[in-house]
């Protein structure tokens, strides 16, 4: 968990904050939003954050896959969707507005977004983060490097034809509102006009990663293992 090392009084400028924001290092840059404001000072953490984005269609087995890689390299878990559901679940201020835009297939304005996550990382003790169903936009993807200030190390592309994926999801049966042949059309759109650009930003990087997404969970974990495995060693 992110520590505050110091309570700045009120006089302490803000000038010094900036300074002093602006020598924290990778780490550190997670939470210059919080010291900007003011709040405390972060103590840094002892490792360099390793970030893996997982992406890939509505039911193309993200989740799934993230769990397999949880229990064996030890990684922390957040998806973009359930915690934009808790936000739903708890009411919040924007819980109405995040609703509608599930129902209705649509991406969250990603200020939201990216702001629940970086809450779930500051919050967390681990250093490995699978980041679940994020960015799923261009808007998503520059925000996430603007608020959070890092880029992904690894970006995992889950590629299930659409039949295999409107199959599983509408089977799926956990009570979700966008598990529905009407809504699940429109998710499928806004994968291909504006989550494959994203997707394909990353292999230009050489960052990505891509798994052939048929097949048992177990046997598509096997095209999965070997990617963690060849950076356990310095990741830690
Ligand atoms: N390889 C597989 N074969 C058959 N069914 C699978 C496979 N992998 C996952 N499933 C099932 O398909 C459904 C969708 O999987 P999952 O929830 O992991 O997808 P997802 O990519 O996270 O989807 P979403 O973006 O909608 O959250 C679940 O019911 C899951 O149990
Ligand atoms: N980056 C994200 C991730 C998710 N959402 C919204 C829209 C999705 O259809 C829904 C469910 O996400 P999933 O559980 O399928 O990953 O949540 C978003 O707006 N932005
Ligand atoms: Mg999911």
């Amino acid at each position: 968990m992110w520590r505050r090392v110091a309570s700045l009084s009120s006089s302490i400028s803000s000038s010094f904050l900036a300074q002093t924001a602006s020598r924290l290092n990778t780490w550190e840059s997670l939470t210059t939003g919080i010291a900007q404001q003011a709040k405390g000072v972060i103590a840094p953490k002892e490792k360099t954050p390793f970030i893996t984005f997982v992406l890939g269609g509505p039911g193309s087995g993200k989740g799934t896959q993230c769990i397999k890689i949880v229990e064996t390299f030890g990684f922390a878990h957040l998806s973009a969707g359930d915690l934009l559901r808790r936000e739903i679940a708890s009411k919040s201020a924007d819980g109405a507005m995040i609703l509608n835009t599930i129902k209705e297939g649509k991406i969250v304005p990603s200020q939201v977004t990216v702001k629940l996550i970086q809450k779930e990382m500051e919050l967390s003790d681990n250093h490995k983060f699978l980041i679940d169903g994020f960015p799923r936009t261009e808007e998503n993807r520059v925000s996430f490097e603007q608020i959070i200030g890092v880029e992904p190390n690894v970006v995992l592309f889950f590629d299930c034809p659409e039949e295999e994926m409107v199959k599983r999801v509408l089977n799926r049966n956990e009570g979700r509102v966008d598990d529905n042949l009407e809504t699940i059309k429109k998710r499928l759109t806004v994968f291909q006009a504006l989550s494959l650009p994203v997707i394909n930003y990353y292999s230009e990087k050489g960052k990505l990663y891509t798994i052939k997404a048929i097949g048992t969970e177990d046997e598509i974990f096997e095209q999965v293992r070997p990617i963690f495995a060849a950076f356990e060693q310095t990741v830690g």
